[in-house]
Formats: C-alpha cells, sequence, structure tokens
C-alpha cells in the first residue's frame, strides 16, 4: 500500500510543499526492517507476551521487523542529543549541568495499540547503553476525575481535550525538561475508569520518557488574552503517531470491548462490571456507543488532525502489524 498517498498533506503545510513533496520519507514495513542492520533482540517470546495489550497480536517477528528498526533510530537521536548538549555545555563555559530526560511522545486513536508500542519500546530502549533508564507516563492519569467531568456534563466527551487537566500537564512536563527529581505523574485506572485519587508514579530523571496518549500532540486554543502558551509537544525530542483506517480501529476496540467482559469487567469493582453479564446484542450496542459517540468522533475531530505533527507515523494494517512507515525529513 502507498502509505504517501494516504498520508494526506496538510493544508496548513501546503505552500512549503510543491506539487508531489512532502515533509516524510516514506518506506514500506519489507524496506523499513533492514534499518535494523545489525542491533540484536533482545526480548524473549515470553516478555513480549507480557509487554502486549489484550487482542495486539505483537509478537517476536513483529519486534524483529519493526520495532528494532525503530529502536536503533531513536537510540541514535538520543545520542546525537546527549553529544549536543556536551558540545554545548563547553560552549557555554557550563560544567555540572546533568542533561534533562530525552522526550518521546505517542499519539494516536484509542485502541490503536499505543500502550503496546510503548511498552516495547521503553523494553529496547532501555537495553541501549546510552538509555539505561527509560520511564513510561500515560496521560490519563491528567483527564479530570469523574466526579468532576460528571458534574461538567462532559462523561462521554471523555478523552476530548476538554477532558484533561492540560495545564497540570505542561506542569508535568516543564518540570522533567527543567531537570527535576521525582517528579510526581498522576495515575488512572481502568477498571475502576476513573483517576486514583493521591497515587502517583515518581519520575527521577530517567534517560527517556514516553509519554503516552491520545492528546499529546494537540495544540491548545490561543488564549483571549494574547499570552504564549507552551503546547504539550514542546517538550518532545520525538514524536510518534500510530495510525491505521478508522474501520480496523473500530473494530479492534469491539473485539476488545467484547473480550474485556470475559475478563476485567467481571471483577465488581469495574466500572463496567454490568456489562459482563447483560446479553451480546446489547452489550455489542453499548460498545458500538462508546466507539461513534466519544471515541470515533474524538478521533475525527480531535487526534487524526495532529497526525502531521508527527516525526514518525507507524501505519497498522487490519491485523495491527504495522505496513507502512513515513519518518519526516531532517
Ligand atoms: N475498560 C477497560 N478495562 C480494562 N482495560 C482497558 C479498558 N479499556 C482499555 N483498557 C486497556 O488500557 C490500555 C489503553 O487502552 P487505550 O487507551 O484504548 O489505548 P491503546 O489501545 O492505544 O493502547 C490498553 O492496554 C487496553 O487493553
Ligand atoms: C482513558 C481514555 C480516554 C484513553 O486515554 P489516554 O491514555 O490515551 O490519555 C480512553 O481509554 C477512554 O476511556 N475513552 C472514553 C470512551 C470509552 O470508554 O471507550
Amino acid at each position: 500500500m502507498d502509505i504517501s498517498k494516504e498520508i494526506a498533506v496538510p493544508e496548513t503545510l501546503d505552500h512549503f510543499q510543491p506539487n508531489g513533496f512532502s515533509p516524510y520519507h516514506f518506506f514500506s514495513s519489507e524496506e523499513w526492517a533492514q534499518f535494523r542492520a545489525d542491533t540484536p533482540l533482545t526480548l524473549t517470546g515470553d516478555e513480549v507476551s507480557r509487554l502486549r495489550s489484550l487482542g495486539d497480536p505483537i509478537d517476536l517477528q513483529e519486534v524483529r521487523r519493526i520495532y528494532l528498526s525503530l529502536s536503533r533510530l531513536l537510540s541514535s537521536h538520543v545520542e546525537s542529543s546527549q553529544l549536543l548538549f556536551e558540545q554545548r555545555n563547553r560552549f557555554l563555559n557550563l560544567s555540572g549541568a546533568v542533561k534533562t530526560p530525552f522526550v518521546i511522545g505517542i499519539a494516536g486513536s484509542v485502541a490503536v495499540g499505543k500502550s503496546t508500542t510503548a511498552r516495547v519500546l521503553k523494553e529496547l530502549l532501555a537495553r541501549w547503553p546510552s538509555s539505561p533508564k527509560v520511564d513510561l507516563v500515560t496521560t490519563d492519569g491528567f483527564l479530570f476525575p469523574n466526579a468532576v467531568l460528571q458534574s461538567k456534563r462532559m462523561m462521554d466527551r471523555k478523552g476530548f481535550p476538554e477532558s484533561y487537566d492540560v495545564a497540570a500537564v505542561l506542569r508535568f512536563l516543564s518540570a522533567i525538561k527543567a531537570g527535576r527529581p521525582d517528579v510526581p505523574a498522576p495515575r488512572y485506572s481502568h477498571l475502576t475508569y476513573d483517576v486514583l485519587p493521591n497515587e502517583f508514579t515518581v519520575i527521577d530523571r530517567p534517560d527517556i520518557l514516553i509519554f503516552e496518549g491520545i492528546n499529546v500532540l494537540q495544540s491548545r486554543d490561543l488564549p483571549a488574552d494574547g499570552k504564549i502558551v507552551p503546547m504539550v509537544s514542546d517538550f518532545f525530542d520525538f514524536s510518534i503517531y500510530i495510525d491505521a483506517d478508522e474501520d480496523h480501529i473500530h473494530d479492534w476496540y469491539i473485539t476488545r470491548f467484547m473480550r474485556l467482559r470475559q475478563t476485567a469487567f467481571r471483577d465488581p469493582n469495574s466500572y463496567f462490571h454490568r456489562y459482563a453479564s447483560i446479553g451480546e446484542s446489547e452489550a455489542l450496542e453499548i460498545a458500538e456507543g462508546l466507539w461513534s459517540k466519544t471515541n470515533l468522533r474524538n478521533l475525527r475531530r480531535n487526534i487524526l488532525p495532529t497526525r502531521p505533527r508527527a516525526d514518525l507515523i507507524l501505519r497498522k494494517g487490519v491485523d495491527h502489524l504495522i505496513e507502512a512507515v513515513a519518518l519526516r525529513k531532517l
């Protein structure tokens, strides 16, 4: 498939792209796989099974085909930024400065498989000598609590830009990029479907921070007072968008919901517990409603429009496996 035709030229960049030019290099998965060069496979089949989310078929073959080249590319970006850091310290006559974490953003629709990609990358990147400490934070911890969303009648817009405490996201990333130790990241539970009050993951100056969530490439409306506000992605050193046809993502979301009925929803503490015991067709109707009223709307309105901001686009086919890659030119 020709990803260059699929990834439409964003209108706002039109004037930078005379006919036929694109800011991306495009590769088939076979071409991309060659870039792994002699990168060794450092994960076992069992580890990959442990890292994958429900319904994601990723296996060692996919890690070898796609993720080794990706970890090699990212690791060269990390090493270059470490080199630049040292050169700049010499230039500025600074001594004792400590490098701030290299931040990688991962964006894409609900149910596209961001968590699996983030977890596999975390493990692979930590095996490079330049980045032994890799942390992962998901943006769901920055959602407003359900009580707030309910009081604002926003539960059916969970995951929309307005459902996140973006100021808290910016404070968190500013602290990370200021090189602060022990920065707390709030946590979310998919089981209770809510943020976990007073539960934090403490991020203490990793070499790399992976920041994953549907909203990470979104901009903010310019405030009327003309004050300049940063975007979340201003803090990224590299960004990845995971892409797929919306029909495929729909199928993955519905299949996952129906499988969660047999697993996570059975837990009496699950927010969706009641859906474990209703009939199949009623459950399907609920899943279709959640998809079309919330997640598809969000994908079309707020997530897909951020795709042209990514440095790298991983395009999945019907089987969840990556079939094409677009890499922004330098
Ligand atoms: N209702 C749920 N109950 C339990 N786990 C869930 C539920 N919804 C999603 N998950 C899990 O949460 C993780 C994040 O899912 P999601 O936000 O859809 O992003 P993605 O599929 O792109 O990783 C996945 O590992 C998924 O399996
Ligand atoms: C929590 C989510 C918004 C994902 O958030 P993210 O981790 O990408 O910030 C999503 O999993 C979700 O709950 N969506 C709302 C509709 C639904 O229940 O599918």
